[in-house]
């Protein structure tokens, strides 16, 4: 089955998608950054995202992750606090290891287009 699948589909991925979300906002090391962001926006290109990353039945209409990421000075530390507020998800949900992991190796490459250089 699809990693999609196996995390338990659209609604168990919206789900993770609001606690990261809240997460992040409640997280001070990194939460001036998404001050003015639309954040129903960003929840529903996350989704988006995440289902068509992980093979499921979406298409991301969102901009690309450099693009979407340039000029906000967005460093290593900032990048590893997001992943850490994703893992306190995941761990909530407890989402079983293997999955976790073959989702963070999907997102991971991705700090090479959003870590400012
Ligand atoms: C693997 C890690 C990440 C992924 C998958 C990701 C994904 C996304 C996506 C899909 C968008 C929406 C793009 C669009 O609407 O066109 C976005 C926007 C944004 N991201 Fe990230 N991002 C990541 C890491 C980060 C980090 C580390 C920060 C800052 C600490 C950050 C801050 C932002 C901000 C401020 C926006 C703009 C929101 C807005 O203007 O409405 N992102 N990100």
């Amino acid at each position: 089955a699809s990693l999609y699948t196996r995390l338990g589909g659209q609604d168990a991925l919206v789900a993770v998608v609001d606690d990261f979300v809240a997460n992040v906002a409640a997280d001070k090391r990194i939460n001036g950054f998404f001050a003015r962001a639309d954040i129903p926006r960003l929840k529903r290109r996350l989704v988006q995202q995440i289902c068509a990353g992980t093979g499921g039945p979406c298409h991301y209409q969102g901009r690309d992750m450099k693009t979407a990421h340039a000029g906000m000075g967005i460093r290593k530390v900032h990048f590893a606090a997001l992943v850490q507020d994703l893992q306190k998800t995941l761990h909530k949900f407890k989402v079983p290891m293997r999955e976790q992991k073959e989702l963070l190796a999907i997102l991971g490459p991705m700090q090479k287009d959003i870590v400012a250089h």
